[in-house]
């Protein structure tokens, strides 16, 4: 049985016998071929997802907790920090619980989506929401951890990359080979320059014989890297990826560059459409920030970048349920009938 991604991929991290390893079995998650939505759209690509939504705390951001987390108990660490737009508080709280040492995370105040905020709460994290964005809570952040003895658990912290780099071969060994294209949504960068990490370290160890192109997607109110500046009021429905100005920035531009990929943006519209289509054509419900590694994909194919037949897969990065209100704002609302048969039945004539 699957025993987590620091016992499955042990020797591409820097552990030793003397790491306690905490775990909640992260890793192993599905990787699914698309088919109906490529039919739909006439894509000859094979595309695939990579549904990190299916996660323990329902995101990718486990992989790089379990490392950071094991490492700060094995440094003798009581108390980590982090500043999150939600997904990283809810991986934070929950291996902070398992690992019985505390959480305290700074959130943007009204920008999290529900399901992130509740996971932090019932976890028993230390839950603060800033009056600001992301950006602001991780100035504030690292300012805390200059003066207090606790562990920083945001993707600045290095393990954070080194567990994330376990989808890479995960997508490696469940393929048979690494994609042509890899495609994902970019918010503090860290996941991109993860996975670019990750197909590297596999080809260097002979897994894999080629590497894939990495292909970043920003939403278009809140793409620094694109711009090539920093974004004060970052601004987009995906609130995940809500981020003016990346942690990882530099990592995440070699990785484009490197690869011989691209960091392209998507808008909010493109990611609403993907969002809706990966659900109903697929049956994978993803969170909104997620759909934009699919909205970039679809945006390059009609731009004619794929070669005919190209693997690419994307990362579905987060599990839909965490955003619960997003999908009353794009599905149509269910229909309230009274309880008889035949008003159903009525009803049924007309679908
Ligand atoms: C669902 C989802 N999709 C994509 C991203 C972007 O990944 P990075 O480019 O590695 O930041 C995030 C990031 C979330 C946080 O940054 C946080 O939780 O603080 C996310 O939750």
């Amino acid at each position: 049985p699957w025993r987590g991604i620091i016992k499955e991929y042990y020797e591409f991290f820097p552990v030793t016998e003397k790491t306690p390893i905490i775990t909640l079995l992260e890793g192993n998650t599905p990787l699914v071929r698309v088919n109906n939505l490529t039919k739909k759209l006439n894509m000859d690509i094979e595309l695939y997802l990579k549904f990190d939504g299916a996660n323990p705390t329902g995101s990718f951001k486990d992989r790089g907790m379990t490392l950071a987390i094991s490492k700060a108990v094995e440094e003798g660490s009581r108390a980590v920090i982090c500043a999150s737009t939600g997904n990283t508080s809810a991986s934070a709280s929950a291996y902070a619980a398992r690992a019985g040492i505390k959480a305290i995370v700074l959130i943007p105040e009204g920008k999290i989506a529900t399901g992130k905020l509740v996971q932090a709460m019932i976890h028993g994290a230390v839950v603060i929401q800033i009056k600001g964005n992301f950006d602001q809570a991780l100035d504030i952040v690292r300012a805390i951890v200059k003066e207090y003895p606790i562990t920083l658990v945001n993707s600045i912290n290095p393990y954070r990359i080194e567990g994330q780099k376990s989808a890479a071969f995960e997508v490696c060994d469940q393929l048979g080979y690494a994609p042509d294209y890899h495609a994902l949504p970019v918010g503090n960068a860290g996941n991109i320059s993860a996975y670019w990490k990750g197909y590297k370290e596999y080809k260097e160890k002979g897994r894999i014989t080629t590497l894939p192109k990495m292909l970043g997607f920003q939403a278009a109110g809140a793409a620094p890297i694109v711009l090539g500046r920093p974004v004060d009021k970052p601004e987009t429905i995906a609130t995940a990826i809500r981020i003016g100005n990346p942690a990882s920035w530099k990592t995440a531009v070699q990785a484009r560059d490197e690869s011989g990929g691209k960091i392209d943006i998507v808008t909010d519209e493109e990611i609403l459409k993907a969002y809706k289509m990966i659900a109903s054509y697929e049956g994978i419900f993803c969170e909104p920030a997620s759909a934009a590694s699919v909205a970039g994909v679809i945006k390059l194919y009609n731009q004619g970048y794929f070669k005919k037949d190209s693997t690419v897969v994307c990362t579905l990065t987060g599990n839909g349920l965490k955003d619960p209100d997003t999908v009353f704002k794009v599905a149509d609302e269910p229909h309230i009938l009274p309880a008889n048969l035949d008003n159903v039945k009525a009803f049924m004539e007309k679908i």
